[in-house]
């Protein structure tokens, strides 16, 4: 349940007459969700999702809100943010940061084939050319810095052969980047969580693009990597060549793939692989004050960063 914030239909009609979008028809509370409060608000000119943020604050806000902006003036199917009477992206509501945005069509693909995961990963190549031209800056919160800081203090939680597996793969990292293999690497702006639960599918064509709070800079070819690894692995973690094949042909027509990418591609996937295991690790054995009890598994991203180590240089490419 994600409605934290509850707000009545009195309060939102009142709340409408800072905006321009005509008359309440009806609100419904969202249920999926363990972030932000989330409502369908449907008005006479249209449909609209209210968000009230329950944590992030009105410093952190203007980059996600402005990012989305800037993709969906670019034409990519992201929530567009309605501005108020004052031009502003961003109100109040029960004294929280609150947004109105568009509504968009489709719904989360729990079970893609390969033509889901051709249309996202064209979509996420169109999103990496937009967003070089949007101008805030904000380093990916859980990149490489953070999986350096972070790992010594999950060690202890671990059995021995994870920690091992943990202690090596930090080391892999740091050798990579101390070799040079990420010098090259084309970045900019990435979603960093384009997993299939934040995409809205609308038959096989991509519907939505949401949840860009884990957004930030780094290598485009990171974003490709957490795509990837989420959408085209199969129960044990392993790639399915097919879905895998699939992205990567459309993401590489959208934008065209570097040799320095190509030879950076089986370290990215296990690092993007490794983010996940820490992230969930980290939410497991020590949760936010407050936090809702809704804990993704670790064990699925060790198993996917097991695989991609075993796979070594053989990973499906173009
Ligand atoms: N712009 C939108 N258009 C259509 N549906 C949306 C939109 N934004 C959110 N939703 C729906 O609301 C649900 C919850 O949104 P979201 O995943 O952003 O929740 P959250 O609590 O902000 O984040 P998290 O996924 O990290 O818990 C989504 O699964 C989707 O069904
Ligand atoms: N996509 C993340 C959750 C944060 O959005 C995960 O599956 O661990």
């Amino acid at each position: 349940m994600s409605v934290f914030t509850t707000v009545t239909a009195d309060e939102l009609r009142d709340w409408l007459k800072n905006y321009s979008i005509g008359h309440l028809v009806s609100l419904e509370g969202i249920p999926a969700g363990i972030e932000n409060t989330n409502y369908f608000v449907d008005t006479s000119h249209g449909r609209y999702v209210l968000t009230v943020f329950e944590k992030l604050t009105r410093t952190e806000l203007p980059f996600y809100v402005h990012l989305m902006a800037h993709l969906a003036r670019h034409g990519i199917p992201c929530p567009a943010p309605i501005a108020d009477r004052d031009n502003e992206y961003l109100g109040t509501i029960h004294g929280k940061p609150a947004m109105l945005a568009t509504r968009l069509a489709g719904r989360s693909q729990m079970e893609p084939g390969p033509a889901h995961c051709a249309a996202i990963g064209n979509m996420l190549a169109t999103m990496h050319v937009a967003g070089q031209s949007y101008n805030r800056r904000f380093d990916n919160p859980r990149g490489y810095a953070w999986w350096v800081d972070t790992a010594p203090r999950l060690l202890d939680f671990l059995p021995a052969d994870e920690r091992a597996l943990l202690e090596s793969e930090i080391a892999f990292q740091r050798a990579a980047r101390d070799d040079g293999l990420c010098r090259e690497l084309p970045h900019g702006v990435v979603h960093a969580d384009l997993f299939r639960d934040n995409v809205l599918m609308d038959g096989e064509r991509v519907g939505g693009v949401i949840d860009f709070y884990f957004a930030g800079d780094d290598y485009l070819l990171f974003d490709l990597a957490v795509t990837l690894n989420d959408w085209c692995s199969d129960a044990a973690g392993e790639l399915d060549p097919a879905k895998a094949d699939a992205m990567l042909r459309a993401y590489h027509a959208e934008r065209p793939l570097s040799d320095a990418e190509h030879r950076a591609w089986p370290a990215m996937m296990r690092g993007a692989a490794l983010r996940f295991w820490m992230s969930r690790l980290y939410d497991f054995h020590m949760p936010r004050d407050g936090a809702m009890v809704h804990k993704h598994d670790p064990a699925r991203f060790r198993d996917v960063l097991r695989a991609r180590i075993r796979a070594g240089d053989t990973l499906p490419w173009r």
